[in-house]
């Protein structure tokens, strides 16, 4: 596996986890460990509580985590940050700016997700603003954003012609995402699933069997 960004590659089928809001940046490394070591194939750093100075700060942490494990490092809302620190790409939701300057300032090679909730005319957009993946959602209730609108799984499989990995996010558990996978979830997009079970290393590898 190559740790390289520049030729790491980037599996595009699997977990997709997403930090939970950690103040502490030790225990945020010790908890994303376990879970890249349980086989996380991308991580989505998001803190909606953090100040600008501890996002940036918590992200540069991030970084030679995910590059020793040939994880690519997404960080939330933000492409000016990810682009500072040199991360692989940005996930980008309604409030969150255009996707254009995005690609422009972060290159062809950049993972730029967009979030389309139950949008495929979003979707088709996103991808054709430049988006690298596009990711739908809430599935089901969500512990972490309970008022998330809600999608349904034809969404999964109407996307498939768009040509780009598309991710499920919102509720998920081991033992809902399954039928998501079987509807066309390229990525299981987990936060509380993982990060909040009692073994966030055994809870990523049951949503990892979700796709055997
Ligand atoms: C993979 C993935 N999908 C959706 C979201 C949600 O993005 P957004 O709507 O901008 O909401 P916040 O995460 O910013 O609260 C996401 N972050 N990641
Ligand atoms: C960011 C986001 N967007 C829709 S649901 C959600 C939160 C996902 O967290 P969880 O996996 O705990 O439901
Ligand atoms: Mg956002």
């Amino acid at each position: 596996m190559s740790t390289d960004p520049t030729t790491m590659t980037r599996a595009s089928r699997g977990v997709y986890a997403i930090t939970p809001d950690e103040t502490d940046t030790d225990r945020l490394l010790h908890r994303v460990t376990q879970v890249l070591d349980a086989g996380a194939v991308w991580l989505q750093y998001r803190n909606k509580g953090a100040s600008t100075a501890l996002r940036a700060a918590q992200a540069r942490a991030l970084l030679p985590l995910c590059r020793a494990h040939g994880v690519p490092l997404i960080v939330n809302d933000d492409w000016r940050l990810a682009a500072a620190i040199g991360a692989e790409g940005a996930h980008l939701g309604e409030s969150d700016g255009e996707l254009g300057p995005a690609r422009a300032a972060m290159g062809d090679g950049a993972l730029i997700g967009a979030s389309c909730y139950a949008d495929i005319e979003r979707a088709r957009r996103a991808v054709d603003t430049g988006a690298s993946y596009v990711a739908f959602g809430a599935f089901f209730p969500s512990p972490t954003k309970p008022h998330a609108r809600r999608a349904e799984p034809g969404l999964l499989s109407a996307a498939r012609s768009l040509g780009v990995p598309r991710v499920a996010i919102g509720g998920l558990t081991p033992d809902n995402a399954g039928p998501l996978v079987a509807a066309g979830a390229d990525l299981l997009a987990v936060i509380s699933g993982v990060f909040d079970a009692p073994d966030p290393a055994r809870a990523t590898r049951a949503f990892a069997a979700c796709f055997d």
